[in-house]
């Protein structure tokens, strides 16, 4: 059996993948050996096996003696302890959700359900390092990878609708103690019936704009608000995460000459764990409604099609509808005014789940199987 180093598996996107593992009975095939930058010698999660005392995932011998590792500890984590162990000549594989190393010319971005055939070439080539995508690219190229691989695609524009999650487990409690503190200011006035909405509406804008509401996290409110920003700034006005929307998309897809166009802006919402995007998509040329429907409805096993119908799009194609599960709702899907070659979509996924875990967990499994 192979010996798998976790390290950050009691983090946030490390817990739903041990949650996922557990599920799929992921363990059962390999040699789990579990790290921690903070608690040598405690112990490991619970697995249903016996796994020894956690190791120091900064000592590199203990790492090279793993055939896999998995990393779900950030960044500054692997940019600290990759190369060197690289360096000292460790041949295994890297799988990784960080983003720190996903651009790097020996990388590739897993999303085996949409680029398969690039994660076989790259195995093949003798890669080593297996990162995971960015969530809201990921989660995109979930909903209509197909419509991509089908050649379809001129250009595409996502307006993000990111949830609290993909800032931190920090910045998920912080969003509901906002929310508590909204209501805890109306509160009074929402029991009395005869209360004016202007008053209540009053009271809460003056607690999300007083000094002392709880934005450690998020600098500023996002409860009964909106942060039309995420990530630093790169350059030209664009922000990280939506410069990564067209980088990481044509990376993930292997393209090769020719880079698709794709750009927005990304906002974060009161969402607790999914992210939802609205997609203008410029197809190359008019396709009827009801072939991208079927071509996307194909495309991959988790992919639902909400018909454009309100009663099914509220109450499938919603934050609440998906979060904990593997769904990718894709509706709203019509020709926009602008032409037969516009199409209009939204779409929802946990960004904990295919976002972020689910697509490091299946790569262990090919890696297995290889
Ligand atoms: N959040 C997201 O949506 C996404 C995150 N990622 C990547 O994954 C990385 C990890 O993210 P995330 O899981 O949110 O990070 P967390 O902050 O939840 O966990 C990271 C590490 O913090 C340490 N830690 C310290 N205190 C605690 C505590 N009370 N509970 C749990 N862990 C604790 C653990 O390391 P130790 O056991 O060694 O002390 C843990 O592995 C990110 O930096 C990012 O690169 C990728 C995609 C999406
Ligand atoms: N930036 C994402 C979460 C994330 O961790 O992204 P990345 O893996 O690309 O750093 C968000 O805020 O929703």
């Amino acid at each position: 059996m192979k010996q798998v180093g976790f390290v950050g598996w009691r983090g946030m996107v490390g817990s739903v993948l041990m949650q996922r593992m557990r599920e799929e009975e992921d363990f059962s095939l390999i040699d789990p050996v579990f790290f921690t930058t903070s608690q040598k010698g405690g112990t490991g999660p619970e697995i249903g096996k016996e796994t020894p005392p956690l190791k120091d995932a900064f000592d590199l011998d203990q790492l090279s003696a793993m055939d896999i590792i998995i990393s779900c500890q950030g960044g500054d984590y692997t940019n600290q302890v990759f190369k060197q162990l690289r360096q000292s000549g460790w041949q295994g594989y890297w799988i990784d959700a960080a983003s720190a190393l996903r651009m790097e010319k020996d990388a590739v971005i897993i999303l085996d359900p949409v680029n398969k055939p690039v994660i076989e070439q790259a195995l093949h080539d003798g890669v080593k390092n297996y990162i995971g995508g960015n969530c809201t690219v990921s989660l995109m190229l979930m909903a209509v990878g197909g419509l991509f691989e089908k050649g379809m695609v001129e250009w595409m524009s996502a307006m993000t609708y990111q949830a609290a999650s993909g800032a931190g487990a920090k910045n998920m409690r912080e969003l509901l103690q906002q929310m508590g503190e909204a209501h805890r200011v109306a509160k009074d006035l929402l029991n009395d019936p005869a209360s004016s909405i202007l008053e209540i509406d009053r009271e809460v804008a003056g607690t999300l704009r007083d000094k002392k509401f709880p934005t450690e996290n998020f600098g500023v409110p996002l409860a009964g608000s909106l942060i039309p920003w995420i990530d630093k700034e790169v350059a030209n006005g664009q922000s990280r995460e939506e410069w990564k929307g067209q980088a990481e998309t044509n990376k993930i897809l292997g393209s090769s000459d020719q880079q698709i166009p794709v750009d927005g802006i990304c906002v974060r919402v009161g969402a607790m764990r999914c992210h939802s995007q609205a997609l203008t998509i410029k197809l190359k040329q008019d396709v009827p409604l009801d072939e991208i429907e079927e071509i996307i409805a194909q495309s991959n096993d988790w992919v639902q099609v909400v018909p454009n119908e309100r009663e099914a799009t509220t109450s499938r194609l919603t934050p609440t509808a998906v979060t904990g599960s593997l769904s990718i709702p894709v509706g709203r899907l019509r020709k926009l005014a602008m032409g037969k070659e516009y199409l209009s979509v939204f779409t929802v996924g946990d960004q904990l789940l295919w976002g972020a875990a689910e697509p490091l967990r299946r790569m262990l499994r090919i890696l297995i199987q290889h």
